[in-house]
C-alpha cells in the first residue's frame, strides 16, 4: 500500500522544478494488515499480508453481549445494553407491546414503549419500559445494540439480567468489553478510549474537559496530524532520494508535541504541590486551610509534623497533590531527623513549592525578611512564597510590602490562618498561578493546543523523538538510512493510536474499565 504525494520540487529541492507525483510505501506496514481501520478501502501487497486483516475473534468474542449500563441499585431508570449479531433477535423475544405482542419493526435511535417479558414464558412480564434499537456499524460497539430501560430495583434487573441470560446467543459483558467492540470496529481509537475512561473518572472540572476532548477525537487527529507529517517528512526524502539534493526538513510540530505531551501528563495525575519551610510557620495550617478539614496535626510545640501528609485537592478545577513536610531545622530527634530528610526530597520532586514563613520569626526589620538558612538551598524559581500570622504583626501587612522585602512581587502572599486575612487573595492567586504555570485555564481549554495526557503516549512521542534525532544526524549522503528513521518513527507514533501493536495494551487500557461500560 501506498501513499501518494503530489510533490512540487520547487519547494523541497532547490534549483529544480518539477512537479509529479510520488508513491511513498506505507510507513506502518504490519499494522495496515492488522486492523480492521482500513481494510475496506485498501488491499495490501500478499508479500505483507502478516496476518488477517481483521482482528480474529474467539468464540466467546463473537457471542452477542449484555450488561447493566447504569449504576445498580434503586435508581428511576436502569439501563441493559445488548451488543453483538443477535439483538435484534433478542429484541424479538424479550420484548412485547401493550398488548403482548411482538413489537413493532424497529426505527433505528427511536425509543419505543414496550414491555420486557421472560422470553420462556412470554405471558410473564417482568417490568414496563422503553427500547431502543441502534442498527449495526451506526451504534457505539459499530454492532446491532439494544438498550432496555426499566425501573432500576434490584429485583427487576435482576429478573431482566435473568431473562437475557436464558437466550443461547448471550452472555455476560466483560468489563469494557462494549469500548472494545467500539475500538475492534473502528469507531475509536485507543486515544478515545483512554479518553472515555478518564471521562468516566474525572473530579475536577480540567480533568473533564481534557477527557472529553481525548474521548471526542481530539488526540486522534493531533496524532494523525503528526503521523501524516512525518510520512510528509518521508516523501520528502524519498524524493531526495530520487533526485539527490535537499533542503533541511522541518521538525518543529514535532517538538511541540513531545513538550505538550509532558504538561498533560502532570495534569492527568495531580500537579505536586509541596508545603515548606520552616517549623512552626503554619505549614500544616495551611493544608487544612486548603483541605478545609483538620487533615495534619497542629500545634504550638515545634516539630509537629515529621511525616509527609498528602491530601488530593481541587484547587481552581485543578488537580492538586499537596503535600505537607516536617519543619526544616537541625536536629538530634533521629524521627525527626528522618522527617526533615524527607521533607526536602519532597520539595525537589514536586511541580511547584509554596515557603510558609511566620512573619513574626523572619521580618528582621520593617524592611528586611531573613529566610532561614535552612530554607534557602530549597528555593527555585518555582517557589512561592506565604508569609503567615499578619495577625502578630504591627499594621497589617500586604503584599506590596513584600516586594520592599527583596521577594519577587508576584510570588508573594501575605495571611492570617488564624483570622482568615489575606486568605481569599491568596486562594485566588494561587489558582491563577497554577494555572498559569501549567498554561492552562479550563475557561479557555477548547482554545488551547491539545494536551497530551498518558504517559503511554509520552514514551512513544519520545521513541518517535529518538528516531526523528537520528534521522536529522543523517546527511544528505544516507538518505537512505534517514528514510529508515522516519519509518520507525512513524511507527512509534501509530502505536499512540492503537493502530499497531494493540493487544498488550488493549489488555492494560481496558482492565480499568468498568462492566456495562
Ligand atoms: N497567631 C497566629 N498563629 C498561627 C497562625 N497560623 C498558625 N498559627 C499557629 O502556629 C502554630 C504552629 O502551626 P502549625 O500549623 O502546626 O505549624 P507547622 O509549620 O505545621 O509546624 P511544624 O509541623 O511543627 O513544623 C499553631 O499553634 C497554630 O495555631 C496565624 O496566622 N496566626
Ligand atoms: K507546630
Ligand atoms: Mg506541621
Amino acid at each position: 500500500m501506498w501513499y501518494t504525494f503530489r510533490y512540487n520540487a520547487n519547494n523541497l529541492i532547490s534549483r529544480s522544478f518539477i512537479t509529479r507525483n510520488i508513491r511513498v510505501p506505507r510507513p506502518i506496514r504490519v499494522l495496515a494488515t492488522q486492523t480492521k481501520w482500513n481494510s475496506t478501502s485498501t488491499t495490501f501487497p500478499s508479500r505483507l499480508r502478516v496476518r488477517e486483516n481483521t482482528p480474529v475473534l474467539s468464540d466467546a468474542q463473537r457471542k452477542t453481549i449484555y450488561a447493566l449500563s447504569s449504576p445498580p441499585g434503586k435508581a428511576g431508570v436502569a439501563v441493559i445494553r445488548i451488543s453483538g449479531p443477535e439483538a435484534s433477535t433478542a429484541r424479538e423475544l424479550l420484548l412485547r407491546n401493550s398488548k403482548g405482542s411482538p413489537l413493532a419493526q424497529a426505527e433505528p435511535w427511536k425509543m419505543q414503549r414496550c414491555r420486557v417479558v421472560n422470553p420462556e414464558r412470554p405471558d410473564q412480564l417482568l417490568d414496563d419500559g422503553l427500547s431502543v434499537f441502534f442498527r449495526g456499524p451506526k451504534s457505539f460497539t459499530t454492532e446491532d445494540v439494544l438498550e432496555i430501560h426499566v425501573h432500576s430495583g434490584r429485583a427487576i434487573v435482576a429478573a431482566v439480567l435473568n431473562a437475557i441470560a436464558q437466550l443461547p446467543f448471550c452472555r455476560p459483558a466483560e468489563p469494557g468489553e462494549f469500548t472494545r467492540r467500539a475500538f475492534n470496529g473502528g469507531r475509536v481509537d485507543l486515544t478515545q478510549v483512554e479518553g472515555l475512561r478518564d471521562l468516566i473518572d474525572a473530579e475536577t472540572e480540567t480533568q473533564r474537559v481534557m477527557a472529553l476532548r481525548a474521548a471526542g477525537g481530539e488526540m486522534r487527529e493531533q496524532f494523525e496530524r503528526l503521523r501524516t507529517d512525518i510520512i510528509h517528512c518521508l516523501a520528502m526524502v524519498e524524493a531526495l532520494i530520487d533526485f539527490g539534493e535537499g533542503e533541511d526538513i522541518e521538525e518543529g510540530v514535532f517538538e511541540q508535541a513531545r513538550q505538550e505531551a509532558i504538561q498533560g501528563e502532570i495534569i492527568r495525575n495531580g500537579i505536586r504541590l509541596a508545603i515548606f519551610g520552616p517549623p512552626n510557620a503554619g505549614k500544616s495550617s495551611l493544608l487544612n486551610f486548603l483541605a478545609q478539614r483538620e487533615a495534619a496535626i497542629v500545634t504550638p510545640i515545634p516539630g509537629t509534623t515529621r511525616d509527609i501528609l498528602e491530601v488530593s485537592l481541587d484547587i481552581g478545577g485543578l488537580p492538586v497533590i499537596v503535600a505537607d513536610t516536617a519543619g526544616l531545622r537541625q536536629t538530634d530527634d533521629v524521627v525527626e531527623s528522618i522527617g526533615v530528610e524527607r521533607a526536602r526530597n519532597m520539595v525537589q520532586g514536586s511541580d511547584i513549592s509554596l515557603c510558609v514563613l511566620s512573619l513574626q520569626e523572619t521580618l528582621e526589620s520593617k524592611t528586611a525578611i531573613k529566610i532561614p538558612r535552612s530554607v534557602q538551598p530549597l528555593i527555585t524559581p518555582n517557589t512561592y512564597f506565604l508569609l503567615n500570622k499578619t495577625d502578630l504583626v504591627p499594621n497589617s501587612f500586604g503584599v506590596k510590602d513584600a516586594a520592599d522585602l527583596g521577594l519577587p512581587h508576584e510570588r508573594v502572599w501575605a495571611v492570617s490562618l488564624t483570622t482568615g486575612e489575606g486568605a481569599p487573595e491568596f486562594l485566588s492567586g494561587l489558582a491563577a498561578t497554577l494555572q498559569e504555570h501549567f498554561h492552562l485555564d479550563c475557561g479557555s481549554a477548547s482554545s488551547q493546543a491539545p494536551i497530551i495526557t498518558h504517559a503511554r503516549h509520552r514514551a512513544h512521542l519520545e521513541t518517535a523523538s529518538r528516531f526523528i534525532e537520528a534521522f536529522l544526524q543523517y546527511d544528505a549522503n544516507d538518505v537512505v538510512l534517514g528514510a529508515e528513521e522516519l519509518r520507525y518513527a512513524a511507527q512509534a507514533v501509530g502505536k499512540i493510536s492503537g493502530l499497531i501493536d494493540v493487544e498488550d495494551v488493549l489488555d492494560a487500557v481496558f482492565r480499568d474499565f468498568c462492566i456495562g461500560k
